[in-house]
């Protein structure tokens, strides 16, 4: 049974405040009556009730002056994962983690909840209702997922009882919504360039696409039960829709939604895959020279040809979590968020 704590009148931080999941965590901190502060490499909008601290995480000065007064900090900033760069990851994820880490207990801040990735455990090959305690990814797919692993342990190893700095981890899986840079923009760009007309493999692979709604209950129901004796510190939790769906009817249903044809033609997964690879090895080589992003990565063939659905019964069981927006819903509202996307818009 989940133990909560009434939302304070202290300051809260969210760290990657102004990105999507970010800015979705902002707006319902303040409908809970937060106050936040937002500490981002950018400023992307202005909301009463929340001020703004431009600035790199990996500067603790200007890290602290945002911390000033604050007892609980979300940390959800990243570099995008199709940036592809590893130093750049390495920076923020890992780097930069240990410097939010720092800062916080300088700070004298009491609670830490880190947005994870289930991808921590994906190696490419299928994982079929994933619990918590599957081993991370001993060979990680990107430099993203190798980050956010080291990350994750990072911040869970940090919990510290005795000194009264708790942490936790969110471990989101696809995440959707209005506003998402990645998936649906994505999705219609290689559909506008005619790139989506195939599905990956046999198109029965089940997989998690979280509505953010839902991501942003999972991180504040972890918020208000992190105390001293719960059995959640230092601890990571999968928060997904809870309801696995092909991955290709998925995508299908965002693209009809959007105005585009459904994907018709299969392609063996192999094959698809071991061209991504190629053209992965091959903008490696020519890097020096000219920047060029193919569509079809390693990582996303391996996400569009698998399985990968994860259990959130820890959540449920710990957190006293359920999905509070439906696959159905999240979409028919993600659709209508995007009309520059609709065909011929
Ligand atoms: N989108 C997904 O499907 C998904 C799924 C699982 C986990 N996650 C995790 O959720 C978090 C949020 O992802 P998102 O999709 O909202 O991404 P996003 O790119 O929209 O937001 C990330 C934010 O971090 C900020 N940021 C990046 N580098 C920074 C730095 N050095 N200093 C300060 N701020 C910096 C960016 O400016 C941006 O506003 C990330 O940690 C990501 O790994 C995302
Ligand atoms: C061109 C098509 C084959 C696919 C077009 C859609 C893709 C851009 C998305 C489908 C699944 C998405 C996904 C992520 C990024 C965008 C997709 C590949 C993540 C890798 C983003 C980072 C998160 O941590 C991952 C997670 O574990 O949730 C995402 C997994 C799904």
């Amino acid at each position: 049974m989940a133990t909560r704590i009434r939302p304070s009148s202290k300051r809260c931080a969210v760290i990657g405040g102004s990105g999507f999941l970010g800015r979705h965590l902002v707006e319902k901190l303040v409908d809970r009556g937060y106050s936040v502060s937002v500490f981002d490499i950018r400023q992307s909008y202005e909301l009463p009730g929340v001020s703004f601290h431009q600035g790199d995480l990996c500067d603790k000065q200007a890290l602290l002056s945002a911390l000033e007064d604050v007892s609980l900090v979300f940390h959800c900033a990243s570099p995008a994962p199709a940036s592809d760069d590893r130093l750049l990851f390495e920076r923020v994820n890992i780097k930069g983690t240990q410097t939010v880490i720092q800062a916080c207990i300088d700070a004298g801040v009491q609670k830490l909840v880190l947005t994870s990735s289930a991808s921590v455990v994906f190696e490419g090959t299928d994982v079929k209702n994933g619990k918590e305690d599957l081993p991370y990814a001993k060979r990680p797919i990107d430099y993203y997922t190798q980050t956010k692993i080291e990350q994750e342990k990072l911040v869970l190893k940090a919990c510290d009882q005795q000194k009264g700095f708790l942490t936790v981890a969110i471990r989101p899986h696809g995440i959707f919504g209005p506003r998402d840079p990645q998936l649906v923009p994505t999705l219609v760009d290689a559909a506008r360039q005619g790139k989506m007309k195939f599905i990956i493999g046999d198109g029965t692979n089940l997989v998690d696409f979280t509505y953010v709604e839902n991501v942003v209950h999972g991180h504040i129901l972890a918020a208000e039960c992190l105390r001293a004796d719960s059995p959640i510190c230092g601890k990571p939790y999968h928060i997904t829709n809870d309801e696995p769906v092909r991955f290709w009817d998925f995508m299908s249903e965002i693209l009809v939604g959007l105005g585009y044809a459904a994907p018709r033609f299969h392609l063996p997964y192999g094959l698809v895959y071991g061209i991504a690879l190629l053209l992965w090895l091959l903008t490696w080589i020519l890097r020096p020279f000219m920047s060029f992003k193919p569509t079809f990565t390693p990582m996303r063939v391996a996400l569009a040809g698998t399985y990968h659905y994860y259990s959130c019964e820890r959540a449920k069981e710990h957190l006293g979590y359920k999905p509070v927006v439906s696959l159905k819903e999240g979409i028919k509202r993600t659709v209508e968020s995007y009309p520059q996307l609709r065909r011929g818009a």
